[in-house]
């Protein structure tokens, strides 16, 4: 029988020392393409990456890269991992070119050409060129997530995951970072973990939210926007003017607000229809757990 391709994740689960159960069972097949992971802060986010990236066992479940077994033979993922975590650690005052080359040695790039040619493209790729011989505790915010996108796409990574990738990038950083890493999608199974639904939406080919370390949906966005069609409205409402019961989000705007309903029927003549978005499937979902964004 022939090997399931990319990453499939069985009834994982993690529970802490301190009683919380940040993974409850997550079934998951992630194919190469960009694959969005969505979910509010503490929904098991960083948990399900950091197991995934075998930084953490998991209580029970399994998985696999390419069909073979992580838990059983780690060095498998391993060698194909590149892993962008939330926390950049703290670097040494070493220039940006040398920890480049350093890690790839690490990754088995023992050919000195060829070594140096891979981090010359991922310099180029990431911008960092011009800054190379710049020390790496010298980087602002915005050149330290380049270069760790840059050190995680060292070796070519079959599975690369990147735990909030954006956070603090300004939007011109934001676009460019989202097109190294869809560049990368073309070959590569990419596992972007973050809670900026519009990033999902215009990067990705297949999404999760998650919510409690639960999966709640899976699917393409335009596949789970689908059900909704015709069932959400939105109203720019003046300041004092009464918000429906049906009101998924209320959004302040200067003389008041934009409020986004879900029911069958427009709540009144104030309403127009509004064609689903993510953001309105993530919070419909969030609400019928009870879970808050
Ligand atoms: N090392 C740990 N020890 C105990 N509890 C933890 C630990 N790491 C995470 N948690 C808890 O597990 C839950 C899931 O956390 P996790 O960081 O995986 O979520 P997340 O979705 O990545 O959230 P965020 O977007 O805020 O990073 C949270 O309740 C968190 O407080």
């Amino acid at each position: 029988m022939a090997k399931p391709t990319g990453l499939v994740i069985e009834d994982l689960a993690k529970t802490y020392g301190n009683g919380v159960r940040a993974l409850d069972g997550v079934t998951l097949h992630v194919a190469p393409g960009m694959y969005g992971l969505l979910g509010p802060n503490g929904a098991g986010k960083s948990t399900l990456m950091r197991t995934l990236a075998t930084l953490q066992v998991p209580d029970r479940g399994r998985f696999s890269l390419d069909g073979e077994d992580v838990l059983a033979r780690p060095d498998h993922l391993r060698q194909r991992l590149g892993y962008l975590p939330q926390q950049l650690g703290a670097y040494p005052g070493i220039p940006a070119r040398n920890l480049l080359e350093r890690f790839a040695w690490l990754k088995g790039r023992h050919q000195r050409l060829e070594r140096r040619n891979e981090v010359e493209v991922l310099l180029d790729k990431v911008n960092l060129r011009d800054r190379a011989h710049q020390a790496v505790s010298t980087f602002s915010g915005g050149m330290l997530r380049r270069f760790g996108i840059a050190l995680a796409l060292i070796g070519a990574p079959r599975l690369l995951i990147v735990d909030e990738p954006t956070a603090g990038l300004d939007p011109a950083e934001r676009n460019h970072f989202h097109r190294v890493l869809a560049e990368a999608a073309t070959n590569t199974i990419v596992l972007l973990s973050t809670h900026i639904v519009e990033d999902v939406e215009n990067l990705c080919d297949r999404l999760a939210i998650l919510a409690g370390g639960k999966l709640l949906v899976e699917g393409t966005p335009a596949s789970l926007a689908a059900p909704y069609q015709g069932s959400i409205w939105e109203a720019a409402l003046e300041r004092g003017d009464a918000i429906p019961d049906t009101a998924l989000r209320v959004l302040p705007h200067p003389r008041g607000a934009r409020v986004i309903c879900h029911s069958e029927q427009a709540p009144d003549d104030r309403f127009a229809p509004r064609p689903p978005r993510l953001e309105d499937v993530y919070y419909l979902a969030l609400e019928r757990t009870g879970a808050t964004a």
